[in-house]
């Protein structure tokens, strides 16, 4: 068996910067990873989603220029460069983190598929089939998610794609149904429907965006609705079935009825599933929850000391940034002894929707329920200066403030650049500045971010 001062298992977007600061701390580090260095983010999540969006926003921008006074005759989508550009762009972020990893010094990679054998004690199955026995007094798991395939009738037996293989496909499918409304299944349906495809896409809740307040499911809801993207709310898949030769035909079950939609293709978007199956957990004390999630503490660590879980393994927000913040408190916390609790970071996001929904903090529902006393500023995107001169007044600026302190609470920002806008307010509330402080301050004409000062012109002072 040999020993190593740290083991990481999984080369995402916490375990690469965290294994590479082990080692360059002077710790002998052990770097396991059982696919690709990188992980969802570069290879399968938003990197190649956020190169395509690029794309499709182009396609969308050329498709309606002529409103902007700019006519683009034989405007074509070249699927084969589309894809080869987002291929070309991960490959690119993995070679440089590839690089990097394999030039540190005191860090050892290992490529193949890490199970516990005891709580300290890992075996890794090496692709030629040879196996190796590793421990270390520091155990970091960073496993991951992978996309969920649910337990329906007939799905094993239908040609699925999911977000690891959507990018296989060639051509641009004919009818594109995508099972599941949440981040991934609203990001493609956009951008396979900018590209020309016809999409159905499916959610088992009442409206898009559940967790989200209703004005920005309506905001999103519209924007699909103009471009053409069917939406099938109140409806949960409980059935696949092949259709035809090559087609696909799903069962939809909603509140008083059952109907059925057929496709070309469809894409498995239901959500996403910790990676602890294989690892075994079971041969540890390592605690898990029923979904199969590592349980941590605040801190990050298991219930076995010096066992810690990071990033979308333990649950909760899945973020790439969140990932990474883990890796630095970790870090932070083994290498420079400052502990530092997960409760206390905001949580932000930014759905990649064109126009972009960029959230952070509270909602106005949620400082409904939590029975703050909390006053609402909104602005809509077609007041804003900036937005009327680009031409992209869908959405809105909408803040939630405390009445007393005046403090920023919250805000959702739909709009072109929504996630930038959002991350401005971000920074106000990191700094714990007032609501006036925003109002009053300076900022660049005619930038979105002027137009803040006009979000909170409507509360009284
Ligand atoms: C289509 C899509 C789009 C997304 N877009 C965004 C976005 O725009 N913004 C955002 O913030 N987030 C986005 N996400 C989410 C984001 O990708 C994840 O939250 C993030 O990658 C999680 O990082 P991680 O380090 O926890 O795990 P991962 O990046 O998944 O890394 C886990 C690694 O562990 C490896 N592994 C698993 N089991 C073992 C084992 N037993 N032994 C060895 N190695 C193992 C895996 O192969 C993998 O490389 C997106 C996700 C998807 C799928
Ligand atoms: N821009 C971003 O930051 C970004 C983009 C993509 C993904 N992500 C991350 O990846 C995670 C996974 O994304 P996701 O979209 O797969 O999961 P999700 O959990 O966000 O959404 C899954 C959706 O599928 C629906 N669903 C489940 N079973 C169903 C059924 N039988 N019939 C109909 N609908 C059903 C659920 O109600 C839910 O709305 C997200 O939670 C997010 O954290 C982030």
């Amino acid at each position: 068996m040999k020993k190593f001062d740290a083991i990481v298992i999984g080369a995402g977007q916490a375990g690469l910067p965290m294994a590479g600061k082990l080692a360059r701390a002077g710790k002998k580090t052990l770097l396991v990873e059982k696919r690709r260095l990188g992980g969802t983010c570069i290879n399968d999540g938003c990197t190649p989603t956020k190169t395509l969006i690029a794309s499709a926003r182009m396609a969308h921008l050329a498709r309606n220029s002529a409103a902007l006074g700019i006519e683009i005759p034989g405007l074509k989508v070249d699927y084969e460069t589309v894809r080869a550009r987002a291929i070309a762009i991960s490959d690119r972020f993995r070679a440089s983190a590839t690089e990097n990893a394999e030039g540190t010094k005191g860090l050892r990679i290992c490529y193949g598929a890490a199970v516990f054998l005891e709580n300290k004690v890992i075996e890794v199955q090496h692709a030629a089939g040879r196996a190796e026995r590793f421990t270390a007094p520091i155990i970091v798991i960073n496993t991951g998610a992978s996309p969920l395939i649910p337990d329906i009738p007939g799905i094993r037996g239908v040609n699925y794609l999911t977000s690891e293989t959507v990018l296989d496909l060639q051509e641009i499918p004919r009818h594109l149904i995508i099972a599941g409304g949440g981040y991934i299944g609203l990001e493609y349906a956009q951008l396979f429907r900018r590209f020309g495809a016809g999409v159905t896409l499916i959610e088992q809740a009442d409206r898009l965006l559940p967790h989200e307040d209703a004005d920005a499911c309506a905001v999103i809801s519209e924007v699909f609705q103009k471009e053409g993207i069917a939406v099938m709310t109140g409806a949960k898949v409980t059935g696949f079935h092949p259709y035809g030769k090559s087609r696909v035909q799903l069962t939809l079950e909603g509140e008083r009825s059952e109907s059925r939609v057929t496709g070309s293709h469809v894409l498995l978007a239901f959500g996403r599933t910790p990676q602890t199956e294989g690892l075994g957990l079971e041969n540890t004390g390592i605690r898990r929850d029923e979904e199969g999630h590592v349980l941590v503490d605040e801190f990050l660590e298991t219930n076995v000391p010096g066992v810690f879980a990071l990033g979308d393994v333990k649950g909760g927000p899945a973020f790439t940034h969140i990932a990474y913040n883990d890796h630095y408190l970790l870090s932070r916390r083994l290498l420079n002894g400052k502990k530092q609790s997960v409760k206390e970071r905001l949580l932000s996001y930014c759905m990649f929707t064109d126009p972009q929904m960029g959230r952070v903090g509270v909602t106005e529902n949620e400082a409904i329920q939590a029975g703050l006393d909390y006053a609402c500023a909104k602005l809509p995107m077609r007041n804003v200066a900036r937005a009327i001169e680009t031409g992209e007044t869908q959405g809105f600026m909408k803040a939630i403030v405390d009445r007393k302190s005046k403090k920023i609470l919250g805000a959702s920002i739909i709009g072109e650049a929504g996630g930038e806008i959002m991350s401005i307010l971000q920074m106000a509330m990191m700094g714990g500045l007032t609501w006036e402080q925003v109002r009053y301050a300076t900022f660049a004409h005619p930038l979105y971010a002027e137009s803040l000062n006009n979000l909170f012109m409507s509360l009284k002072e």
